[in-house]
């Protein structure tokens, strides 16, 4: 009987001959899915309760939103974190300095976001290489969105060196408050149904219908948000990805030419830092703040000024009144008679509102209480 890798090698030559085109797309991805299959087979754990497979790092979530530096080794993780949060971790030329995952607390704009050094990445970390899988477990982080950005922001002929000082000096900032689910699948009766609320270029139904064949799910809707790959799907299917947003920071700009800084300057949700000599760390904070999408509301007690000190975080994906009530005190709903309202969220100065109402960023809530 073939042995797995002899499957994989299989498969892989098979998808090396078939010509790329629309007619055969969807054996194509029915291809990958087989792929990813055997490649799960490999990865997972053959002698059980063996553990170690799958764990993350160990740290406890604190603050209010969590950001992970995953870069290279040696491109600056730690000496950004030293910077950025105060912390101690140790910093040196040599890879691998860092070992385990060492968390810092940055108090930016009222809000506590914990940030996380973690070890250096290695090439195929995502295949479970290395620290791989802890990294996967920790943070779901999700390599191929780094793939896809990169490819659209050079030509061919840029591409090699922008990968070059890529390689060298970028760190990127997995945000991981809130997770952006890019794609869905919903297992129901009726088939497979593929919705799209983008152009898509990459998927079709025929294509789809093969991957999902292949996990036998004949149920399922699709509805993609972004022009996905055949690959996405199978992540998704797989349930091992998470799509959460990312901030590409480039270090060490003092090292790069400005050639090269043009070069760099294409690559989107991109900021350059220099962590060593504190060049644009305000720049930095400013655009992981921008992508966290927190929503800060203050609270203000009876008869006295809201508390501007000390304002309450909420994601902006979960920012109803009822959010803002939950983060007070589990309690505080029972009680809850209406709130007022005041800010860009609020018709009047106040408005008053009931527990469904949006609140938006910098809005002053009170809370009116049932007697
Ligand atoms: N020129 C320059 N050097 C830097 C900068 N940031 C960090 N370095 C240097 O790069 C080297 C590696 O820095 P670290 O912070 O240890 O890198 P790391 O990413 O944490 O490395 P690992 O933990 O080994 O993965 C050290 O010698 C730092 O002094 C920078 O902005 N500019
Ligand atoms: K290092
Ligand atoms: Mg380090």
């Amino acid at each position: 009987m073939a042995t797995v890798m002899q499957k994989i090698k299989d498969i892989e030559d098979e998808m090396a001959r078939t010509q790329k085109n629309k007619a055969t797309a969807h054996h194509l991805g029915l291809l990958k899915a087989k792929l990813a299959k055997l490649r799960r087979e490999i990865l997972a754990p053959t002698s059980k309760g063996g553990g170690g497979a799958g764990e993350g790092f160990d740290v406890t979530k604190s603050g209010d939103s969590r950001v992970g530096l995953v870069g290279f080794p040696s491109v600056g993780k730690s000496t950004l974190l030293n910077k950025l949060t105060g912390t101690f971790s140790e910093v040196a030329s040599y890879e691998f300095t860092t070992l385990t995952c060492i968390p810092g607390v940055i108090k930016y704009r009222g809000a506590k976001i914990q940030l996380l050094d973690l070890p250096g990445i290695i090439e195929g970390a995502k295949d479970g290489k290395g620290r791989g899988r802890q990294y996967r477990k920790n943070l779901q982080l999700h390599h191929h969105s780094s793939g896809r950005n990169q490819a659209h922001y050079t030509q061919e002929a840029h591409r090699e060196r922008a990968r070059r000082i890529w390689n060298k000096a970028s760190l990127l900032c997995f945000l991981d408050s809130l997770s952006l689910h890019c794609l869905r699948m919903r297992k129901d009766k009726g088939g497979i149904n593929f919705t799209s609320t983008v152009s898509n270029t990459l998927l079709d139904l025929e294509t789809v219908k093969a991957i999902c064949g292949e996990y036998r799910i004949h149920n399922a809707d699709v509805s993609l948000r972004y022009d996905a790959t055949a690959d996405d799907l199978i992540d998704v299917i797989e349930g091992n990805r998470m799509y959460i947003p990312c901030v590409y920071a480039v270090n060490k700009i003092d090292q790069v030419t400005l050639e090269e800084l043009e070069i760099l300057d294409k690559l989107p949700h991109y900021c350059p830092v220099s962590a060593h000599l504190e060049w644009n760390l305000d720049g930095l904070l400013e655009k992981v703040w921008e992508y966290l999408d927190l929503v800060r509301v203050y609270t203000k007690p009876k008869a006295m000024s809201p508390d501007y000190e000390d304002p309450v975080i909420l994601s902006a994906k979960k920012r109803t009144v009822e959010d803002f009530c939950l983060r007070i005190h589990k309690d505080m709903l029972k009680q809850f008679k209406y709130a007022l309202v005041w800010g860009s969220s609020a018709k009047h100065k106040p408005q008053r509102v009931g527990k469904e109402h949006e609140l938006d960023d910098e809005d002053v809530v009170q809370i009116i209480k049932k007697i």
